[in-house]
């Protein structure tokens, strides 16, 4: 026998490979690469021993500060030290044995009612071609391999003969593998090797994570969860967790909780996370955490079993051509460990291990519908992860490439944001079947998987922990609200009342009461040292943190409240400044609602306006297109704001009737055209004695003009012409009575009365000389008195006159009264008849006051006019007919005693020569034809009423 060369491995060692492709180099491949001698190589004689070349691989270049006794303890050497140790990220690699296992009933005794829950979610399987399920068999039957084991840290993949001929497709070498299990590999191999260094590092309070990815069907559940006869890396972490820390022991008390959870997609609609432990319902995520999920606190690995049992009938399985069992979801375990004491902060540790639904593609699983919405989210979180792992390899490569956050489009890679991002240990575990029909699959996964072994991981959660990094505190496991379950049911470990715990078990008396105890102890803990030193400053920092979260929003409402304040104090004083405003605009308006009531034609040759000052009265303004704007020049440029004064009010005469007074105290042509008034009252300072205008008082029943001077007035439309016109005024309506003031111009007025009397009055004014009034023919044939005293008292008569009946005197021929003093201001002649005329008969066309007269002796016709006067006002006078003479009743309420007086006089047959005017109003026309009656005998009459007995 040839003696083992005692010579020391070399470090490095040229490989040379055949075929030529290289496998591809990785950091942890350091070890020397030794050729592996190929098993069916018949050079090698039986009898000489084979170079031990796996002993001498398994040896593992010591690093710093590792101590030499460790060397064949290389995943656990790492946390042996306080320095910072970067290690590779580690890659096992399964590969799955391809013979049909022997029994494939999972967890236990539930493994029947397993199967048949299973088989309600089957598929109805897609039928492959026929030509491919005959190439399959045919590749099953042959027994072709597509990937076989170079060494422990290697394997060679090569085609299918169909593809490497057709597609000239040719072998290819991946290494670099923390190790390679061959088929052949048991589960406590596999957990020896990859999982027994981290459940130690676990122990000592160092997270980690272990994650299974392959294809569907390639044995990642039965590595991770494993079946009663083989159990899987859980149940034998649970196993040395329990074992090891064996733990019940009162010093270095622990507590282990488990939580599992699934994330799924129903029908590929978004994602959600279940909770797979006892009553356990959907999850949320907000950020990296998940909301809601249950930790069972386990005191056994039995409990822990039975929990994962259980979790997994709830897991969401379903059947594919490639996988009677496939998983659906991504399945996540953790395994918390929280240490008791208060000076344990760093031993708390997760051990996370997650299965990850397998890769598939479409024409293995032969999906469809819903089943192929799964795979779809199946395989694309199973991209974003690698994409993660990815991103961070690049960014490790050169730090200026940032890490994309393709962590944010999965709950899964949102929830392993810390290892995706190499701030905390991972392990993976690839799981590839070696069958010639799993080529693709398996290739496709170690092409994608095989750069993950330069990643690398910095010690980065011991330094996180010596260095108080918050974050991380926050993201140890939640040992706040550990929800204590009891499992109910056979599987119920937790000791009931009167009951011993190991009963169930098959334990010992002794061994149940020590679980027993350490449950009780665990109780009497959790009492005294909850919540740790850190969880309290854990939630003074978040107290602390949402304090002043608030206080900010409070500054900031605060000020908006100032702001608004402000704004409100500001809208108040636009909104007083704005009344004040309105009532300035109000007066003003009202203000030149009074003043536009004053007309002033400024060219008297433009358009009409009119201004309705009530609803009964409208003012025309001839002369001016806009009131607005000519309003102004009205009354500053021809007659002055101070010369037009403009009112509505009562008559002085007429109480009960409208009156329209009109002003001026400087001259100024205008035109004035007033309707709807029954009162209208020209006045006229004294000073004023420039003007021209026309003045149109319409209807108006009671006209005075007092001071007036040249002024046109046209009065009425119904008044019989019987004088000459002005020239200015309508000849068919107008007549024209001129008189003078002394110190005046001779100013033609123009009056006519309808229905009304005229009145020119001068209050001023005490007596009228009738000289200045009547021509002398009229004095000759009226035999006028001519004396001063008759002429007092005609002009006290005058005076106390205001009631007029004007037909007489319009008919009249003193109409051009020439009046030569000034101080005797005109009177219509009308007006010297008897204010006080409270009665009077018209008997036989011979009308007498009644004071002066005696009754009327008419029995035809009797007419009595009732005066109602107060103070000096014109008193209403209304026909008062006998009862016993049933006269029609005038259209009009107050018809003026004029026309009544006119009817009256066509009765007594008075014939009368002047001209009846024009008229359209029946009534009118009537009351015209009644008005036969001569001047002279009118005129006479009305000199014997005046002339005291
Ligand atoms: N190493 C192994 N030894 C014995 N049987 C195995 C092995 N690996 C897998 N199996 C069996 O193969 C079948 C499929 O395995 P498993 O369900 O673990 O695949 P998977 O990768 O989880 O698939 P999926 O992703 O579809 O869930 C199971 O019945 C399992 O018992």
């Amino acid at each position: 026998m040839e003696t083992k060369s005692p010579l020391p491995c070399p470090n490095t060692v040229t490989v040379r490979r055949n075929p030529h492709r290289r496998a591809r180099p990785t950091p942890s491949t350091t070890a020397p690469q030794i050729p592996v001698p190929s098993s069916s190589s018949s050079t090698i004689a039986r009898d000489i021993p084979s170079f031990p070349i796996q002993d001498i691989l398994s040896i593992e270049i010591p690093q710093k500060g590792q101590s030499p006794t460790k060397l064949d303890l290389p995943s656990s050497s790492s946390s042996s030290t306080d320095a910072p140790v970067s290690e590779n990220l580690r890659v096992y690699l399964r590969i799955r044995s391809l013979l049909p296992p022997k029994a494939t009933v999972r967890n236990g005794s539930a493994g029947e009612q397993n199967h048949k829950s299973r088989a309600k979610n089957a598929w109805p399987q897609k039928l492959a071609s026929k030509g491919s399920v005959r190439d399959k068999n045919a590749m099953k039957k042959s027994g072709e391999v597509c990937l076989t084991v170079n060494d422990f840290q290697s394997v060679t993949l090569s085609p299918p003969l169909a593809l490497k001929e057709s597609k000239r497709i040719k072998s290819e070498v991946y290494g670099g593998f923390s190790h390679v299990f061959p088929p052949k590999a048991s589960q406590g191999e596999v957990y020896e090797r990859m999982l027994k260094p981290l459940v130690e590092d676990f122990l000592k309070g160092k997270s980690g994570m272990l994650a299974a990815s392959g294809p569907s069907g390639s044995g990642k559940t039965h590595t991770v969860f494993g079946s009663p006869r083989e159990p899987g890396m859980v149940p034998l972490a649970l196993q040395q967790i329990f074992k090891q820390s064996g733990g019940n022991n009162s010093e270095t008390f622990r507590s282990f909780s488990i939580s599992i959870f699934e994330i799924t997609s129903e029908r590929g609609k978004g994602e959600k996370a279940y909770d797979l432990s006892p009553d356990g319902t959907e999850l949320s995520m907000q950020q990296s955490t998940i909301k809601g999920l249950q930790e069972v606190v386990i005191s056994d690995a039995g409990q822990g079993g039975s929990l994962i049992a259980r979790a997994m009938l709830k897991r969401a399985t379903g059947m594919t051509n490639a996988n009677s069992q496939s998983s659906r979801s991504q399945c996540i375990i953790n395994i918390n460990s929280v240490a008791n004491k208060v000076d344990e902060v760093g031993n708390n540790a997760v051990l996370t291990i997650v299965d990850l639904a397998g890769a598939e593609r479409e024409k293995r699983t032969g999906n469809q519908g819903a089943r192929l919405l799964e795979s779809n989210f199946i395989n694309n979180t199973s991209m974003v992860f690698g994409l993660c792992l990815r991103s961070l390899l690049e960014h490790q490569k050169n730090p200026k490439k940032p890490l994309q956050k393709h962590f944010q489009n999965s709950l899964l890679t949102k929830y392993l944001r810390d290892y995706l991002e190499g701030k905390k240990r991972m392990t993976l575990i690839l799981t590839v079947r070696a069958g010639a029909e799993d080529y693709l699959d398996t290739s496709y996964l170690l092409k994608q998987a095989s750069p993950y072994m330069k990643i690398k991981f910095n010690n980065v959660e011991e330094s996180s922990i010596k260095n108080g990094n918050k974050r991380h505190v926050q993201a140890l496991p939640r040992v706040e609200q550990p929800k204590r379950m009891k499992l109910s049911g056979l599987e119920a470990h937790v000791p009931e009342e009167g009951k011993c715990i190991g009963e169930e078990q098959g334990l010992s008396e002794e061994e149940a009461s020590q679980i027993f105890r350490l449950d009780v102890n665990e109780n009497a803990t959790r009492k005294s040292d909850f919540p740790s030193l850190a969880e309290k400053e854990r939630n003074h920092q978040i107290m602390q943190n949402f304090t002043k979260a608030i206080w900010n929003v409070l500054k900031q409402y605060n000020q908006k409240l100032k702001v608004a304040e402000s704004e409100i104090q500001i809208l108040k004083e636009n909104l007083t400044n704005e009344k004040t405003r309105s009532l300035e605009l109000g007066k003003e308006l009202e203000d030149l609602k009074l003043c536009c009531t004053c007309s002033k034609g400024l060219h008297g040759d433009a358009s009409l306006l009119k201004i309705c000052t009530s609803p009964e009265s409208i003012v025309e303004l001839n002369g001016s297109n806009n009131f607005e704007e000519k309003d102004v020049d009205l009354h500053s440029s021809s007659l002055g704001a101070s010369n037009c004064n403009d009112t509505l009010g009562k008559c002085d005469s007429c109480p009960r009737q409208d009156k329209y007074v009109f002003s001026q105290e400087k001259g100024g042509n205008f035109s004035l055209k007033l309707s709807g008034f029954d009162c209208v009252d020209n006045k006229q300072e004294s000073d004023a004695t420039e003007s021209g205008s026309d003045v149109d008082i319409g209807n108006a029943s009671c006209f005075c003009v007092e001071n007036c001077n040249q002024q046109n007035y046209q009065v009425g439309d119904i008044y019989p012409r019987n004088g000459h016109d002005t020239g200015d005024l309508n000849e068919s309506k107008s007549l024209g009575v001129k008189y003078n003031y002394p110190d005046a111009d001779a100013t033609e007025v123009a009056i006519s009365c309808s229905r009304s009397h005229g009145i020119v009055r001068d209050d001023s004014c005490s007596s009228v000389e009738l000289d200045q009034l009547l021509t002398k023919e009229d004095k000759e044939s009226w035999d006028l008195p001519s004396s001063p005293k008759e002429d007092a008292a005609f002009t006290q008569a005058c005076s106390d006159l205001d009631v007029l009946d004007s037909e007489p005197i319009s008919g009249t021929p003193y109409r051009d009264l020439n009046l030569e003093k000034l101080s005797r201001k005109p009177l219509l002649a009308s007006s010297i008849w008897p204010r006080d005329c409270s009665a009077l008969d018209v008997d036989d066309g011979i009308m007498e006051p009644v004071d002066l007269l005696d009754p009327p002796q008419s029995q035809k016709e009797k007419v009595t006019f009732t005066k109602e006067c107060e103070a000096d006002d014109v008193p209403n006078i209304e026909p008062r007919v006998d009862s016993s003479r049933k006269l029609e009743k005038p259209k009009r309420r107050l018809l003026p005693a004029s026309s009544i007086l006119v009817r009256d006089f066509s009765a007594l047959g008075v014939e009368d020569d002047v001209e009846k005017p024009k008229s359209n109003r029946a009534g009118r026309k009537l009351a015209m034809d009644e008005r036969k009656t001569t001047q002279g005998r009118i005129a006479l009459l009305r000199l014997l009423k005046i002339t005291p007995p």
